[in-house]
């Protein structure tokens, strides 16, 4: 496939005190979050002058990536657009199209399934470029990078430097925590179910960019980002030190069901049963952004202190340069014909997914999301 542009596609943030609600507003359109959760997570973006680092790691990974292409190619423009506040992808999309561009691959920050991680992406693409209408960019999504070498070296350095940092333990006293975004458990049910059904149905996976022609057929169907996450904690994991995979960040009502155990309650228990040390690594999330710098390193931290626990946060990839090199070769899989797909684990990726693939949930009392953005 030819393609004239990479775009880089993140969540976004509020980089002021007046941008909080205006963004808040806009994540939680059409969502059933209440009042009082739009609130107490507004304080948390306070804490921080009203400033998520997330822009400013975004325009880092951008110069990163710029960087890496001039060096050594694609020769292709990069443009960076989010979904949730400034630079809004619906502005980015319009720039490409006044500037020529065609067709574009785009990068999302989240490496994941499910339709918060993956689906919401592709919808507020899609969105972006009806609003800009004639003339807009075709824009194809890459691929889940969950076991992408690029993705997992600098998780799993990033424990091992974490967890040099604790004090000596009896063995077994030491545990490591991998934590990722919770998401609600009929989300987590329905992710990936459409398209993996569709390749272990007919076949036809290697034509459709499966990285083996022939699909595990043991992988079950749907719950394809809890199945990439623990995919992912076992090749992160240090071999000696007992692991648990857990969620934070919960939101919505509270009536409804999300993936746990939070990472709190689990901390909690480890505690009671004898836990001393914890190295908390989020392999949800790329960057240090406020997901990671408030719930980890403010919430999660002081829960350990006030059970006496010992926790060190492991660092995420940022601009590791094995990172930035991993998104350069997911685009050379797109590109040049042959390009080796690189994978550690067990779970398929597709090129492609299903337009019925992660669902966005049923979501009790939520009014439809309306088409503007901001
Ligand atoms: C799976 C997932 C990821 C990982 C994949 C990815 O990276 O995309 C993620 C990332 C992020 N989530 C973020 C922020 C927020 N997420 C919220 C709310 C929600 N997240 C959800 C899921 C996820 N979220 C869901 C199901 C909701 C409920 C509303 C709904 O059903 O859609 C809310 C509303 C308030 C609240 O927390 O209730 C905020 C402010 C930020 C930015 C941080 C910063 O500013 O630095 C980032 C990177
Ligand atoms: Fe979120």
């Amino acid at each position: 496939m030819e393609y004239d542009a990479f775009l880089l596609v993140s969540f976004g943030g509020p980089e002021g005190p007046d941008d909080v609600l205006p963004f808040l507003r806009n994540v939680t359109r059409g969502r059933g979050v209440p009042e009082e959760r739009l609130a107490e997570v507004a304080e948390h973006y306070r804490h921080f002058g009203g400033v998520s680092p997330i822009n400013e790691q975004s325009r880092a990974l951008l110069a990163a990536i710029t960087e890496r292409f001039a060096a050594d190619g694609p020769n292709l423009p990069t443009y960076w657009g989010n979904r949730n506040w400034h630079p809004f992808l619906t502005d980015t999309v319009r720039q490409m199209r006044d500037d020529g561009v065609r067709r574009a691959l785009a990068f999302v920050t989240s490496p994941y399934g499910s339709f918060s991680a993956c689906r919401q992406y592709q919808d507020d693409i899609a969105r972006a470029r009806a609003e800009v209408g004639d003339g807009a960019p075709v824009i194809d999504k890459i691929r889940h990078y969950h076991d992408h070498p690029g993705y997992v070296g600098p998780h799993a350095d990033a424990v091992r430097a974490a967890l040099a940092t604790l004090p000596e333990h009896e063995p077994g006293a030491t545990r490591l925590v991998f934590t990722a975004h919770s998401i609600p458990v009929t989300m987590a049910e329905a992710a990936g179910a459409a398209t993996m059904a569709a390749l272990t149905g007919d076949g036809s996976g290697s034509s459709r960019g499966v990285r083996s022609a022939e699909p595990d057929r043991s992988e079950p169907a749907g719950h394809r980002y809890e199945t990439q996450l623990d995919d992912l904690a076992r090749l992160v994991a240090t071999g000696d030190l007992p692991w648990d995979l857990v969620y934070q960040s919960r939101s919505g009502p509270p009536q409804v069901p999300w993936l746990g155990p939070d990472i709190n309650e689990h901390l909690t228990a480890l505690a009671r049963a004898g836990t001393r040390a914890v190295v908390v690594s989020p392999i949800g999330f790329i960057s240090d952004h406020l997901e990671v710098v408030w719930d980890l390193d403010t919430e999660a931290a002081e829960t350990a202190k006030s059970l006496g626990l010992d926790f060190v946060r492991a660092a995420t990839p940022g601009t590791d340069p094995r990172f930035v090199d991993m998104i350069r070769e997911l685009v050379l899989e797109r590109t040049e014909p042959g390009h080796p797909r690189a994978a550690l684990g067990n779970v398929p990726t597709w090129d492609f997914c299903d337009a019925a693939c992660c669902p966005a949930p049923k979501r009790p009392g939520a009014a439809t999301r309306p088409v503007t953005n901001g």
